[in-house]
């Protein structure tokens, strides 16, 4: 099995990279894991208390429990992967059935901060777009897609998001073996990923 991590800021594009990746890809060789499915359980807080949670710091993810589901993925088991609710800040309680695949995509803000998952990566991305272009994709997605206002992007924006990014997050690009500046598409990158996956499956 191999297993690439895709790393880099909120807003990105990971998500969207993933997408481009696989969409030409047969879905029985590539399988998707992704970091929000792993945010701790908050069953034991309230809506009030949730809404407060620091997401961006490393200590809100579950890496205890994406890196059992990984070893077992490698071992040949299927995983139940959380399903993860962005409109109540927790899990749903439900999960989703994840088959091991030849190829493996890890996705998330934070999957490089953490030693022991950085060493299951066999390929090791990190996706660049500048911080403007972030925000204003985070702002628009948000508040199209999570349910989310434009007071409580900014607020979480100005308190955890930058900061977070800034202490946490973009020192990781260090880790990547692959840097794919998107500012704009970048198909040229995603077909050299792409052949590398290819020929993986083959
Ligand atoms: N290269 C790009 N140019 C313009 N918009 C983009 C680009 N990549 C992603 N987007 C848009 O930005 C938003 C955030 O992208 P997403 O893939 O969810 O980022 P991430 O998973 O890194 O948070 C989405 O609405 C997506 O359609
Ligand atoms: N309840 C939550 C949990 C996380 N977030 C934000 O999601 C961002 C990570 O997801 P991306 O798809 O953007 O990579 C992260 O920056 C958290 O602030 C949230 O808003 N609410």
């Amino acid at each position: 099995m191999l297993i690439i991590g895709i790393a880099g800021g909120t807003g990105c594009g990971k998500t969207t990279v993933v997408n481009q990746l696989i969409e030409e890809l047969t879905l029985d060789h590539v399988g998707v894991i992704t970091q929000d499915s792993y945010y701790n359980d908050l069953s034991h807080l309230s809506y009030e208390e949730r809404v407060q949670v620091n997401f961006d710091h490393p200590k809100a993810i579950d890496f205890d429990l994406l890196g059992e589901h990984l070893s077992r993925l490698k071992q040949g088991h299927a995983i139940e992967q959380p399903v993860y609710s962005f409109t109540q800040h927790n899990r749903t309680g439900e999960t989703l059935m994840t088959e091991p695949r030849k190829v493996m995509i890890v996705e998330g803000i934070l999957i490089m901060t953490n030693p022991m998952i950085r060493e299951m990566f066999d390929i090791k991305i990190y996706v660049h777009a500048d911080s403007d272009e972030r925000l204003i994709r985070r702002l628009k997605r948000d508040i199209n897609e999570r349910g989310r206002d434009i007071e409580e992007v900014l607020y979480r924006y100005q308190t955890t998001l930058k900061p977070m990014h800034d202490q946490f997050i973009e020192p990781t690009k260090e880790y990547a073996d692959i840097i794919i500046p998107n500012n704009k598409y970048n198909t040229v990158a995603i077909d050299i990923v792409r052949t590398i996956i290819n020929e993986k499956i083959q």
